[in-house]
């Protein structure tokens, strides 16, 4: 099931002092994809961490279905694919996937899983170990895994950060496809605005550290989206409108705003 997220008085200050997150107020829709776009070290993962229920707030509260994160991740509604992909090393990319099928109690289809491996550019790898992968392929793995499940909620960090090119805009094209058939609400940390306007629905600009909203930019392209597409004169005024809010919120100049 596809799962609304709600951010109230969100905020994050590690023991250190460092304050990462603060006051944040968000509402992300059941079934869109939402791009966070900040300056490095703004506090985007932490906000992602914080949705996925691996990092505590200090101050308000995550709910996804109106229930906590972890009640999420229990229920294996909740997939996460972040930089640094936690493959299992002494499992091929194969076995990582059915791993996580088991886990979460679902059927492995063995035609859908060759599928996936095949959707993220890894036919041919699924007996190997991650070792033996490039750091893209382990990235890639580690998406096919996530989507294996077919989360209600799908929290991705910088996944395609170690990915070529090329790849690269091939897994934009396909992703939202899957993620569309399956409703999946996906939040999507990246650096790359002109990833977050072919992904996504919505792309929230965060502020440097700590991270509050300055801009909420709603990105109505039709779908299938291609790079042509985002190149465009449609694509490109949406793509200086958050270049525009992120050069703005260095400058320090636009108030925080909530976000609906
Ligand atoms: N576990 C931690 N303990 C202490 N400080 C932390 C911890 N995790 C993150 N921070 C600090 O919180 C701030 C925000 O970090 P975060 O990783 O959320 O930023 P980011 O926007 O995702 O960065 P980048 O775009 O560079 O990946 C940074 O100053 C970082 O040093």
């Amino acid at each position: 099931m596809p799962a609304q997220i709600v951010c109230t008085g969100l905020g994050k200050t590690f023991g250190g002092g460092t304050e990462a997150v603060q006051a944040l107020d968000l509402t992300l829709a059941a079934g869109q994809t939402t791009a966070l776009v900040g300056p490095s070290g703004c506090g985007k993962s932490t906000l992602l961490r914080m949705i996925a229920g691996l990092e505590e707030p200090s101050f308000g509260t995550v709910t996804i279905g109106g229930a906590p994160p972890s009640e999420t991740l229990r229920h294996a509604g909740l997939s996460v694919a972040f930089q640094d992909p936690s493959l299992l090393p002494w499992r091929s990319v194969r076995g990582n996937i059915e791993l996580a099928l088991r886990l979460a109690r679902r059927p492995v289809d063995v035609a859908a899983v060759e599928a996936l491996i095949a959707l993220v550019g890894l036919d041919g790898f699924g007996d190997t170990k991650p070792a033996e992968l490039s750091g893209g392929m382990r990235q890639r793995a580690a998406i096919a895994r996530a989507l294996a499940t077919k989360p209600g909620l799908l929290l991705l960090d910088e996944p395609f950060g170690a990915v070529d090119e090329l790849t690269r805009q091939q897994l934009a094209q396909d992703l939202p496809r899957i993620w569309e058939a399956q409703r999946t609400t996906t939040v999507l940390v990246t650096h790359s605005v002109s990833e977050a306007v072919l992904l996504s629905d919505r792309v929230i600009v965060l502020s440097p550290r700590p991270a509050q909203i300055v801009a909420d930019i709603d990105i109505p392209l039709p779908r299938p989206r291609s790079p042509d597409m985002v190149r465009s004169d449609a694509g490109a005024g949406h793509i200086d409108a958050v270049f525009a809010a992120l050069s703005e919120s260095r400058a320090g100049s636009p108030p925080p705003m909530a976000a609906q």
